[in-house]
């Protein structure tokens, strides 16, 4: 990764004898949407704090845009937007006028104010909403205006902390999609920090999985899903109209061939898990048998499961902060306990 543009190298803090954030490696290359995901207490916080050099690490180091944080944090506030999980403005005041503000206290030349802030109010999608006060606006028009405040500035980086919360699913999938489009047309890097695994799915093309102060993995969802599974990668479900009649017959056959790991058969569906993806071998093969397919559904693991199988291998037995780690576990792994 020649092109790292965040670069942590043993980062690690302490809050009294509480070790926040553990021995911490990273790199962010330019143009990413990098996703920082772990549950409540897991240092995601605090490690963008001592990456903005708004707190001092108790040891290692973090670079951005070739910048020491800590030595020098007032280079790395030039080239990177900060956007907290909840973002003030004076309500009594249009957004325009907010923005404006922000622009001028930024040193944006006055002549130049008017059209950056209308620029950047289109570009958020408040373009028809910029002169509504901001009392009136929703959290999710709050949120947009938000990124406006961090991108009149024209950060290299922007750092989001939990930015959808409190947004409903409509908004979200339309922030998401926002911050994905701008990193994309405008080669911004973006490090998203969420504990809201199917939003970072969507949009993040590599994510950290951070608890207890310690990075678990790094990688794509791809890569990551193919250490962890590599040898049930896929798994087919396949409904046929008629109950199967022998099912031990039909897992004996469907074992014979070389990809298929595993299979449960019940009733008239069939799941079968691979190590490649054979589901057209598969949908001939019942075809060839006489069976009418009513459905065929092929499962990607996601990160959902990625975690489960992080959690399930007890990678977590260093996590310090149980409390806050085993509400994680609860609200993602839900379903699975069931
Ligand atoms: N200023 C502080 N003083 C003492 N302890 C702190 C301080 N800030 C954070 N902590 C503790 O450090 C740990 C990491 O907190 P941090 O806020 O970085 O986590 P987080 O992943 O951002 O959580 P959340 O998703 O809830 O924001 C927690 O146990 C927290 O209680």
């Amino acid at each position: 990764m020649e092109n790292a543009i965040i670069e942590l190298e043993g980062l690690t803090k302490f809050y009294g004898s509480l070790k926040a954030v553990d021995n911490l490696h990273l790199r962010i290359n330019a143009g990413e949407v990098f996703g920082l995901l772990g549950p409540n207490g897991a240092g995601k916080t605090t490690t963008i704090l001592m990456m903005l050099g708004l707190t001092e690490p108790s040891g290692g180091t973090a670079r951005v845009c070739g910048f020491n944080a800590t030595s020098d944090p007032i280079s790395v506030k030039r080239k990177v937007g900060y956007m907290p999980d909840s973002v003030g403005f004076y309500d009594g005041m249009t957004a325009f006028e907010n923005l404006s503000y922000i622009a001028r206290l930024n040193g944006i030349p006055a002549h130049e104010v008017h059209h950056r802030v209308q620029e950047m109010m289109e570009l958020v999608g408040l373009g028809t909403a910029m002169h509504k006060k901001t009392s009136a606006y929703s959290r999710g028009m709050k949120q947009r205006l938000g990124l406006a405040d961090v991108l009149i500035r024209q950060p290299e980086v922007i750092i989001l902390d939990e930015p959808t919360l409190g947004i409903d699913p409509t908004g979200v999938k339309e922030f998401l999609h926002l911050i994905r489009q701008l990193s994309r047309q405008q080669g911004i890097t973006v490090l998203l920090s969420s504990h809201h695994l199917h939003q970072v799915q969507q949009v993040c093309d590599r994510v950290g999985i951070f608890v207890g102060g310690k990075l678990l993995a790094e990688g794509d969802i791809h890569k990551l899903s193919q250490n962890l599974f590599a040898e049930e990668l896929y798994l087919v479900t396949i409904t046929v109209k008629d109950t199967l009649p022998d099912t031990t017959a039909w897992e004996a056959t469907l074992l014979q061939m070389d990809a298929v790991r595993k299979v449960t058969a019940s009733g008239n569906t069939i799941e079968i898990s691979c190590a490649e993806n054979i589901t057209p071998r598969l949908v001939r093969y019942f075809v060839e048998k006489g069976f009418d397919i009513m459905g065929v559904y092929q499962k990607e693991y996601g990160l959902e499961e990625i975690y489960q199988r992080y959690f399930d291998n007890n990678l977590t037995e260093n996590v310090s902060h149980g409390k806050s780690s085993g509400l994680f576990q609860r609200s993602f792994f839900r379903k699975a306990a069931h």
